[in-house]
């Protein structure tokens, strides 16, 4: 039986070479390319040393995932907007043993199908441009709490910003989604998001590496899940849990007491059916429920905090690191600033939508760092074909799954010209960028699974370097180094920097 399955393992990890798809030699049967992708958090630097070796496309194996990695923006704008409906479905981790169709567990990001569809339309209309303005008191507060302590700890002009920066987001996202107001640096559940989020390489924990190397015996093994209470999913179910608490004061609260408070994200998520009560589809009234259960509105609750903290404060450690490289942008943006914002109360949405100089400058950083680059990747629903980068097409079976190499493609001397290397934010102008490929960039994604929060996410950041620049000059010293590493996301391990006062 052992033979048996050993063979078995080898055939799995042969699926690319009958295919004549390239493959990084893999280390082990078990987790095929795993280890190797996941080694150090250095996933980019691995990821362009492939495409270099295999080209633009090759096949990998996360386990039992069968994943083709693509740097070719014409196959992904096939997967991820053409092609949508085959490709509807997450890469989900290889560790997650989950039915993506049917499990009760399933949140936005995860579900595929009617499900995500449904969900999609009530979570997007929670998120709109006039809910993240009612927000704005929320996020004024934080960044505050920000000032306040750069203002207080920036001792000897040196500061590692990046635990307050998740601090400050997670701030944000933490009141606005469970009206929990802790004091900003002493929150009891950033642990337990930073747990849930920790992810560390799955050959480092057996458990973990058993699921993601069973997932096609998922049927069998999602019974032996509650070993996964044992890793970074224990804390998942706390944070769910605390969520769960949340959600029942609100539904026992009052109409008066709700009109005295201020108004968050799960008012308008519940508000958000009510809309669509009253829309009187009666498409969705025959074939679905019209508004978020109890349950699937936990789950939307505990995926904005953990979608919603530190994607943020990663990027905007990678922008105070990139003002702080080229002191030349400070005063460009602290112009525009000046310019558009007479003084703090003309701060606000419309306000720093004008900034355009600081959106070209975020869009840069985002282009050289690419935060959220793990989960750019679609799963098969039904076999297919795509256009071979060489020419003619290829086919994709079932179940495989297309991983978009944002790393290259961020950085690919076609799309971005020779100066690709080079950080200058002008390429965001409008006449340099109107012929570029829809797929060029790709920091919340493509197609209509793009990232939901991204003009939350984009406000935020903007709002917490403005408030930065306006009172400090950022600089780097000795302590400044880039120590980029991927764990869920693409962080910057730690972010010293010099805040000096302006007026100083
Ligand atoms: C700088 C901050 C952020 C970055 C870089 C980011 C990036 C991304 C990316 C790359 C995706 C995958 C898109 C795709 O597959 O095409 C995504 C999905 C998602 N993001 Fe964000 N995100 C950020 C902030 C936020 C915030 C603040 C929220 C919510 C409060 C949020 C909620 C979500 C959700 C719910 C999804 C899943 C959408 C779906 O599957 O339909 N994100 N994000």
């Amino acid at each position: 039986m052992r033979i048996g399955y050993y063979l078995y393992l080898r055939h799995r990890c042969n699926y690319f070479a009958t295919r004549n798809i390239p493959q990084p030699p893999v280390t082990s049967y078990f987790l095929g390319n795993l280890y190797d992708l996941e080694k150090d958090g250095a996933q980019m630097d691995r990821l362009r040393e492939w495409d270099t070796k295999y080209g633009k496309l090759f096949g990998i194996m996360e386990g039992s995932h069968r994943v083709i990695v693509t740097s070719d923006v014409n196959i992904l704008h096939e997967v991820f907007v053409k092609q949508f409906p085959t490709f509807q479905s997450r890469k989900i981790h290889a560790t997650f043993v989950i039915d993506q169709k049917s499990d009760p567990r399933l949140n936005l990001f995860l579900a595929e199908g009617k499900k995500w569809k449904r969900l999609r339309g009530l979570i997007t209309s929670a998120l709109t441009v006039k809910k993240i303005k009612q927000i704005d008191p929320i996020i004024k507060q934080a960044t505050h709490e920000l000032l306040d302590y750069v203002r207080e700890n920036r001792v000897e002009h040196n500061l590692n910003i990046q635990p307050t920066l998740l601090d400050a987001s997670f701030a944000v996202i933490a009141r606005s989604i469970l009206g929990i107001h802790e004091k900003m640096g002493e929150s009891k559940y950033i642990g337990e998001v930073l747990e849930a989020l920790s992810m560390k390489e799955t050959s480092k924990s057996w458990i973990k590496s058993f699921f993601a190397g069973t997932y096609e015996f998922r049927i069998i093994t999602r019974f032996l899940h509650f070993l996964t209470l044992l890793t970074s999913i224990g804390a998942i179910l706390r944070l769910k849990s605390k969520c769960e608490q949340m959600i029942t004061k609100r539904e026992k609260e009052s109409e008066e007491d709700k009109e005295n408070r201020q108004q968050d994200f799960i008012d308008f998520l519940r508000e958000s059916q009510e809309e669509i009560d009253t829309a009187g589809d009666s498409n969705l009234m025959l074939r679905e429920p019209k508004k978020l259960t109890r349950e699937e509105l936990i789950g939307t609750a505990l995926l904005f905090l953990i979608a919603g903290g530190d994607t943020t404060s990663n990027l905007t450690g990678f922008c105070l690191y990139e003002l702080a490289r080229h002191p030349e942008y400070q005063y460009m943006i602290l112009q525009e600033i000046k310019d558009c914002i007479e003084n703090e109360d003309d701060i606000n949405y419309t306000s720093i939508k004008e900034l355009s100089f600081l959106d070209r400058f975020m869009k840069e950083v985002s282009r050289i760092h690419p935060v959220g680059f793990p989960v750019l990747a679609r799963r098969a629903v039904e076999t297919t074909t795509l256009p071979h980068p060489n020419g003619g097409t290829f086919e994709i079976e079932k179940g495989v799954c297309i991983f978009a190499n944002a790393p290259v493609i961020h950085m690919d001397k076609e799309i971005w010209g020779e100066d690709a290397d080079k950080f200058d934010p002008d390429r965001f102008l409008p006449e340099n960028s109107k012929d570029r490929h829809p797929m060029a960039l790709l920091t919340f994604g493509a197609g209509p699974r793009i990232c939901p929060g991204k003009n939350l996410a984009v406000y935020e950041v903007k709002h917490f370097i403005v408030y930065l620049l306006r009172e400090f000059k950022i600089e780097m010293n000795d302590e400044t180094k880039l120590n980029e590493i991927t764990r869920t996301l693409l962080c910057p391990e730690t972010m010293n920097l010099s805040f000096i006062p302006w007026n100083l």
